[in-house]
């Protein structure tokens, strides 16, 4: 395992953060998901049990790969600036914004008039890229990173940069904390970026 030089981690705010109002959307890649998840985990367990954040005020979306972060971030972080994205039941069911019963044909899609939803107060993107034999891995990150820094300055709302950009495997790991043979080693970088998170949508609150 690398030295001790790959647990990085923020220096937390010394600040006494209250997360129990905000609302966070997480939108994760599926690609390498044995290490999204313990990833997405660090950040849920930091903000509910270290900032008071709610579970049910934590709302995850899931997209193909990193590349597909930005646009995801953009769309939701839109919808919710209107209102409109659900808690992760309803989004996980596939319903969007749910219709009052008696909407007329041809409204607006997803206008719902009679539900409204508190807009999100951050983002978290998280991914995971792994080198390959290719080019692929430079274009992916780039596109990414811009990506997600565009998407947080066009629509004022902090994206957390949870992508994780490694050349093998096990850098990834150690990353998420799932290193070594019992697969618990390394430094889970999700639990920082939960933090970040609380401390970036307190900014604006
Ligand atoms: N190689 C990795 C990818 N590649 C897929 C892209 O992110 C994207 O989904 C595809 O090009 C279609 O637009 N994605 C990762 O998240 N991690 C990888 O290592
Ligand atoms: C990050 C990637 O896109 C990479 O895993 C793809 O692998 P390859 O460059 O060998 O096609």
């Amino acid at each position: 395992m690398a030295g001790k030089d790959f647990v990085k981690g923020v220096k937390e705010s010394s600040q006494a953060l209250d997360g129990s109002n905000l609302r966070v959307l997480i939108v994760h890649a599926r690609w390498n998901s044995e290490i999204i998840t313990p990833l997405v985990e660090g950040a849920k367990k930091t903000m509910i049990e270290k900032y008071k954040v709610k579970p049910e005020n934590i709302v995850l979306k899931d997209v193909p790969g990193a590349y597909e972060l930005p646009s995801a971030t953009q769309i939701l972080l839109k919808q919710s600036q209107q209102q409109l994205v659900p808690s992760n039941d309803l989004l996980s069911m596939g319903i969007n914004s749910p219709q009052p019963a008696s909407s007329p044909a041809g409204s607006v899609k997803g206008a719902s008039s009679a539900i409204q939803y508190k807009p999100f107060d951050v983002a978290i993107c998280i991914g995971v890229l792994i080198k390959g034999s290719t080019m692929h891995f430079e274009y992916i990150a780039d596109a990414t990173s811009n990506g997600i820094m565009r998407v947080s300055l066009d629509t004022g709302i902090p994206c957390i940069f949870g992508v994780l950009t490694c050349l093998t495997d096990e850098q990834a790991k150690e990353r998420a904390g799932i290193a070594g043979q019992n697969q618990n080693e390394g430094h889970n970088h999700g639990a920082d970026w939960g933090a970040a998170a609380v401390e970036m949508a307190l900014l604006k609150l």
